[in-house]
């Protein structure tokens, strides 16, 4: 089984999500926090409130996770266009995978992938959620002191099933989502590619971005059930499953809530996205 796929894909996830974890906060805390007014007030109030530190909460963790996520993602996605068209990476140029052999593939490593972020993600989330200023002599304590601390304490007061809180949720949002993702990176790739020839490293960077933002703007409903079901349980447990999270959401601010975070999931899908392919193609070049 060629192993390339999952290197290439662990570095690239790595350097995409540095880019792109300051987003994510403020989008974390918009989708489950009712306090902001907007995207401006939530940034401003962080800023001010826990100063640059506070946009990069939660952070460690998911650097460390990324490696098995991303490579999990690209690896399986890779290797089961192995298994259905018998074209490996090298390969795949001159003779271009059906899209919806990508679209099954691209479903496969999203499957697997949300499994495996699942208690990471649940995690970040905890974490990011977090309001008080680090290290600030008589600011109240915040509840976890670390992921570490904050696996231990939901281990502990929610159980093992505690850690996959919202799992359902993070399935549903990444697997047709990420057939999507790879459906649209080579569509636009081959789009802009005289035949036979491999993508210019601008194509690359163009298609990932918007790969990233097509599946995001998909998958935003979701991700918002997803983070208010992972914040469930913290006190106590305001949702009997993903279903009721759904209509108590939607009865309580209307359709509008499930596009929460729509405009900073797009603004971060971009770069991150567009440096995730370039550095995974690149990468793969490198080892040809
Ligand atoms: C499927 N969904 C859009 C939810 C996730 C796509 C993941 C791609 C990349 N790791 C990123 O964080 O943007």
């Amino acid at each position: 089984m060629p192993v390339e796929e999952f290197v290439a894909g662990w570095i690239s996830g790595a350097v995409g999500l540095v880019l792109g974890h300051p987003f994510d906060t403020i989008k974390v805390r918009l989708q489950t926090q009712n306090t902001y007014r907007g995207i401006v007030d939530c940034i401003l109030k962080t800023y001010r409130h826990e100063s640059v530190l506070g946009f990069f909460k939660g952070m460690s963790f998911p650097i460390a996770s990324v490696a098995l996520v991303n490579s999990v993602l690209f690896g399986v996605y890779s290797n089961t266009l192995l298994a259905l068209t018998a074209t490996s990476h090298q390969e795949r140029r001159a003779q271009p995978p059906s899209y919806t052999n990508i679209f099954i593939a691209g479903c496969t490593g999203g499957v697997l992938q949300a499994y495996c972020l699942a208690p990471f993600d649940l995690i970040k989330v905890r974490l990011q959620n977090q309001t008080e200023p680090r290290m600030k002599i008589g600011s109240s304590e915040p509840r976890y002191r670390g992921p570490v601390h904050c696996a231990a304490s939901i281990l502990r007061e929610e159980g093992p099933q505690g850690l996959f809180r919202g799992s359902w949720a993070l399935v549903l949002r990444d697997t047709p989502t990420l057939g999507m993702y790879f459906v649209t990176y080579e569509g636009l790739c081959r789009q802009y590619t005289p035949e036979g020839q491999n993508p210019s490293s601008t194509t690359v960077l163009v298609a990932g971005g918007f790969a990233g933002i097509a599946s995001w703007i998909t998958a935003t409903p979701f991700d918002v059930i997803k983070s208010r079901m992972q914040m469930d349980g913290l006190k106590g447990r305001k949702y009997r499953g993903m279903l009721h999270c759904m209509a108590s959401s939607f009865r309580q601010e209307g359709i509008r809530v499930f596009f929460k975070g729509m405009t900073l999931n797009s603004a971060r899908a971009f770069p991150v996205n567009a440096v995730t392919f370039l550095s995974y193609e690149y990468l793969l070049s490198l080892w040809r």
